[in-house]
């Protein structure tokens, strides 16, 4: 498209400038003709004007004259005048030199007042040609320079129509350019700097310009591969942090979490308790009612926990039938609460497998208090209790107090 407007720019610039051209050319020629043709033939009016007063005056002299030399030198300048190339070649003067080169010769010393009477209208006829050549060259002159001025005038109205075309296309071609390219243009870098996987695909309004839609077009395939690209980052970070079966956090990732929440209520000198829970007899489980009965029981069972516990608790699958939780902002007495509501809860709403029937399953569960310890140590301690409690006879919580009988 841009590549059309600027033909069509360069197409009318060079329209404009041969229409200019030919005013110009005709300005130079017309100018050719005042300084060739008629710029001389003007002078030489002029010259025979003068010439034909001086030949009045020579006239004039031969009949005052006061002496035969005199008359005769004054004679000889009138015949000299008459048959100059300029007189003799304009048929007006060449006529009226020689009829009064004639009638001078005929007079006779001394003029009588007869004579002077036809010289007086020779005279003024002499007088009335020198004035009508001066002014015929002045016409002349003044009819070229007119003309001239007049092609001139023409030439600067076309130059100023020209400017005015070439400024109007100027700013139509701004518009166009702003419209259909600084705009997209803008418009795709606002798109770039917020691009998101997750956010709207980009949408661009059609536009003309073939190479705007070919970026638009890469830019959405780039969002498609990104978003894919995050998906894939997703499904990998989930796979890499949580257990398959349950849903839960694996035992690495609630690691790392379990840790922060230690520093956390570390920091802040707030309570946290951490706990292991173990299915009891869940071989059993496996043995008489098969692996899959067993992991529909795993699930249930984290379900369950998350479900109960808080939003800011920490619950992963430790291995196994077991998992572990921290609780920050809670004492071991309430994480015991905690544990009989879960037991309560399990027993109220116990594991239904898929032929209807509803398993009996309880947990054991060992409690520490993991407040200005380390993570690893007091885990170690909820493990005592979970051993304890498995060996009083299972489906209990037990709290392991620290060694400084906290
Ligand atoms: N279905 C299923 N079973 C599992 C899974 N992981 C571990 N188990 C089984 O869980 C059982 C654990 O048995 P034990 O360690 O003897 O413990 P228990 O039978 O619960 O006995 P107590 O813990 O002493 O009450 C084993 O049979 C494992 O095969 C799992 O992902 N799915």
């Amino acid at each position: 498209m841009l590549l059309a407007l600027t033909s069509v720019f360069a197409a009318i610039a060079v329209c404009g400038v041969v229409w200019l051209a030919v005013d110009l050319y005709a300005v130079g020629v017309a100018a050719g003709r005042l300084q060739g043709e008629t710029v001389p033939w003007t002078i030489e009016r002029q010259r025979l004007g003068r010439n034909l007063e001086q030949l009045r005056l020579e006239g004039q002299r031969v009949l005052t004259a006061s002496s035969p030399a005199g008359r005769q030198d004054a004679l000889f300048l009138v015949h000299v005048l008459s048959a100059q190339p300029g007189m003799a070649d304009d048929p007006r003067t060449a006529s009226l030199a020689a009829e009064v080169e004639r009638f001078l010769q005929q007079v006779e010393a001394p003029a009588t007042p007869a004579d002077m009477q036809v010289w007086e209208a020779l005279s003024s006829r002499l007088r009335l040609m020198a004035d009508d050549l001066s002014v015929e060259g002045g016409k002349r002159m003044g009819r070229e320079l007119g003309r001239m001025s007049g092609e001139m005038a023409q030439a600067s109205y076309k130059l100023l129509f020209n400017l005015a075309l070439m400024a109007g296309f100027m700013a139509a071609f701004l518009l166009v350019v702003r419209r259909y390219l600084i705009r997209p243009l803008q418009r795709i870098r606002r798109v770039l700097s917020a691009l998101d996987p997750r956010g709207p695909v980009p949408a661009f309004p059609p536009g003309p310009m073939a190479e705007i839609r070919a970026v638009e077009d890469a830019i959405v395939r780039f969002h498609a591969t990104l978003l894919e690209n995050d998906e894939v980052r997703l499904r990998l970070e989930r796979l890499a942090t949580t257990d398959g079966l349950t849903g839960l956090f694996n035992r690495h990732h609630f690691m790392a979490l379990a840790a922060d929440e230690m520093a956390r209520a570390a920091r802040y000198g707030r309570p946290i308790t951490v706990g292991i829970a173990d299915l009891d007899h869940f071989k059993q489980v496996n043995d008489t009612l098969g692996h899959a009965a067993g992991d529909h029981v795993l699930k249930t069972f984290a379900m369950l926990l998350g479900d109960t516990l808080r939003q800011t608790d920490r619950v992963c699958r430790y291995g196994g039938e077991e998992f572990a939780f921290v609780l920050p902002e809670t004492t071991p007495e309430e994480a015991q609460l905690l544990g009989e509501r879960l037991r309560t809860r399990l027993l109220e709403s116990p594991p239904v497998l898929p032929d209807g029937r509803h398993l009996s399953v309880t947990f054991s569960l060992g409690l520490a208090d993991a407040s200005g310890c380390g993570l690893e140590e007091s885990l170690a301690r909820a493990d005592l209790g979970l051993y304890e409690a498995k060996r009083a006879g299972r489906n209990r919580t037990v709290v392991t107090r620290r060694p400084d009988g906290l």
